[in-house]
């Protein structure tokens, strides 16, 4: 066996076939020789994505088994499985048993893995805080966390402090208030409710031991630190999704554990000088604000909710007036309709860290991180006013098992910017049109009633006259009263039902009429649509902000590069991570593995 300060190299055996193995500072690799010593398969792991390295014969899937046989050890690393339901891939944990000649030379392996991961890979998590939200998704938070994840940590040596909360706002509060002297990394188990209780306590956390205020809409914020980490568990897992590409719970603690860094943007969103909510992935007013509104009555349904309310908003066809302001972003550096993707590695992210924080170097990414908008001129806004059927501001794609591209198939989830939809008022098939290509991939910008802008930050008014629409305002008008369904009888006997069905491919009013309708209390339940539709339709719509809806109808944005980040490391590009990753005669050198 030769030892150097970043080799070692000896021949082991796996089942009975014998490989020179070798350990570098990047590689684990081992390759099979025949019995005239040719060699043959080559297998390659990045240090990087070792997981880690135990005495003896051991499995820790379905449970854990150890043989403590004294010449072999086992290597749990990153396995590339294939693609998941998104665009991502799939990772598992991958398992060697080595056969050594000697224990000495076994315990010399186990050393030099163990001591490659320390000096090799020190950006790993040793402790994290870990909040379950027993109730997200489909509530299998626990047992997601329990069976699949807690094996995956203690292997790889991380101790967790597991919170199982019992309250909405309990994650977010414990961030704010306790003592988080020890931890590296903070993890959400649950959907993007729960990620967005991190961010918030993150943020807060990290503006207040900075003195910065979270309440100046112009204001400079201090970039954090402490890592976020999530373990999809919840009912859209868009976050994960648009992250890492897949929404695994798998792919993601093995993110975690080899302690995967991915910068995020994240929009402040405020009312006059007051800051209403943090956002990552939705400002949505118009038609997901409707949906999102509908479907919180709906909770009951699990993640269903969403698809019965879309189809309910959808036949309602709505639209809301209003005016959206903008700040462009610089279009010689991207734009939301180039056709690109942000995957991991992206370079227009990377570009952006730069810009973002010119004055800072790798060691310490944000030494100087207050940089970003002190000696930049804000440049010009521009306004649109009108009917919008949705406007949508996100800061990353936004895919989702739902929509597999996102709301922004171009987006980036590290630039400093967000992508402003604006859909303008059209007809149900067109916008039935706009909706469904979020499904495929045809563009779904290139519609008459659609444009989408990069930009900096956004501010929406209403027009004169709906000065206070605020959300209150918007439930009342969703809850009108028998007696004013009474009245809308009485006074408009024959007005049309305001929703359209298609049929046929052609639009046509449902034959229904107030007076076909009837009295509230005497409806059947197929009227149900008609009263949620026909009352009349409010004049101000809700915001949804990554899932919440937003206590203010008049409201600015603007988008913080690189706010947060999380363990992820964006998409791998498939077609460069998977399979090749571990045989380089395979992969010819294309595969990220290699191609350095
Ligand atoms: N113990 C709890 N009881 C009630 N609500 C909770 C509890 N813990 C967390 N919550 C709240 O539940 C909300 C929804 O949770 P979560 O995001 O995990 O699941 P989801 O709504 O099903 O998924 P998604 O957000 O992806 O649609 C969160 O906003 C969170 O604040
Ligand atoms: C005819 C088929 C219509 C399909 C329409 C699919 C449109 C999907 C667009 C998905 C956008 C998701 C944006 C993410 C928002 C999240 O922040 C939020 C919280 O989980 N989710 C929702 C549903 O508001
Ligand atoms: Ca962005």
């Amino acid at each position: 066996m030769e030892i150097n300060t970043l080799k070692v190299e000896s021949s082991l055996w796996i089942g009975n076939k014998r490989y020179r193995a070798a350990l570098s500072a990047w590689y684990f690799s081992w390759t099979e020789l025949d019995k005239k010593n040719r060699e043959k398969k080559t297998v390659s792991v990045r240090v990087s994505e070792v997981i880690g390295v135990e005495d003896g014969r051991v499995e820790i899937q379905p449970q854990k088994k150890v043989e403590d046989t004294d010449r072999d050890f086992t290597l749990f690393y990153v396995k590339r499985s294939g693609r998941g339901s998104g665009q991502g891939v799939l990772w598992s944990l991958g398992r060697t048993q080595f056969s050594c000649p000697s224990r000495d030379l076994r315990d010399q392996w186990v050393t030099q893995v163990r001591t490659a991961l320390k000096t090799h890979s020190p950006a790993r998590p040793h402790r994290l805080l870990v909040f379950i939200n027993p109730f997200g998704g489909k509530r299998r938070g626990k047992q997601i966390f329990h069976s699949l994840v807690a094996p995956l940590f203690e292997l790889a040596g991380i101790s967790s402090h597991v919170v199982v909360t019992e309250r909405a706002n309990q994650a977010r509060d414990h961030i704010l208030k306790k003592d988080l002297t020890g931890f590296d990394g903070v993890v959400c188990v649950g959907g993007d409710g729960m990620f967005s209780e991190l961010l918030h306590g993150v943020i807060g956390r990290t503006q207040q031991e900075a003195g910065l205020s979270e309440h100046d809409p112009s204001g400079v914020l201090q970039p954090c630190d402490l890592h976020i980490g999530i373990i999809p568990a919840g009912s859209t897992d868009c976050v994960c999704f648009a992250t890492v590409g897949v929404n695994d719970p798998v792919t993601s603690a093995l993110h975690i554990i080899i302690g995967d860094s991915q910068p995020l943007d994240v929009c402040a969103v405020h009312h006059q000088s007051s800051l209403v909510r943090y956002s990552v992935s939705l400002v949505g007013y118009g038609f997901y604000g409707d949906v999102l509104a509908e479907s919180e009555r709906h909770r009951w349904m699990g993640p269903l909710r969403y698809d019965y309310s879309g189809c309910m908003m959808y036949l309602c066809n709505r639209s809301y007036q209003g005016t959206v302001q903008f700040l462009l972003a610089d279009p010689g550096l991207s734009s939301p309709r180039d056709k690109t993707r942000c995957l991991s590695g992206c370079r227009v992210c990377s570009e952006s860290t730069e810009r973002l924080f010119p004055l800072s170097d790798s060691c310490s990414l944000y030494s100087d991180k207050l940089s970003q908008y002190s000696d930049q001129s804000e440049g010009e806004w521009m306004s649109v006013s009108g009917r919008f059927k949705c406007i949508s501001l996100t800061c990353m794609s936004s895919s989702c098992p739902k929509s597999p591209l996102g709301l922004s198939p171009s987006a980036h989830l590290a630039d400093g910017t967000g992508d402003l939809i604006l859909v303008r008022d059209t007809n149900a098939l067109g916008f039935l049109t706009y909706l469904h290509r979020h499904t495929t991939s045809q563009d779904q910008f290139d519609l008459p009633f659609v444009e989408v802008h990069r930009v900096k930050a956004v501010k929406f008014t209403l027009p004169p006259g709906e000065d206070s629409g605020e959300a209150e305002k918007y439930e009342r008008s969703e809850q009108n009263t028998e007696e004013e369904e009474e009245e809308a009888v009485m006074e408009h006997p024959d007005k049309p039902c305001v929703h359209e069905s298609s049929k046929s491919g052609s639009l046509q009013h449902l034959a229904c009429t107030a007076k076909e309708r009837g009295a509230p209390g005497k409806r059947k339940t197929s009227d149900f649509l008609c009263g949620l539709c026909c009352s009349k339709p409010p004049a101000v719509s809700v915001w949804n902000c990554d899932g919440e809806i937003l206590p203010h109808t008049e409201i600015s944005c603007r988008v913080h590069g690189q706010l947060v980040r999380l363990y992820a490391r964006g998409i791998e590009d498939e077609a460069r991570a998977v399979g090749l990753c571990e045989d380089s005669r395979d992969c010819k050198g294309k595969c990220v593995l290699h191609s350095r």
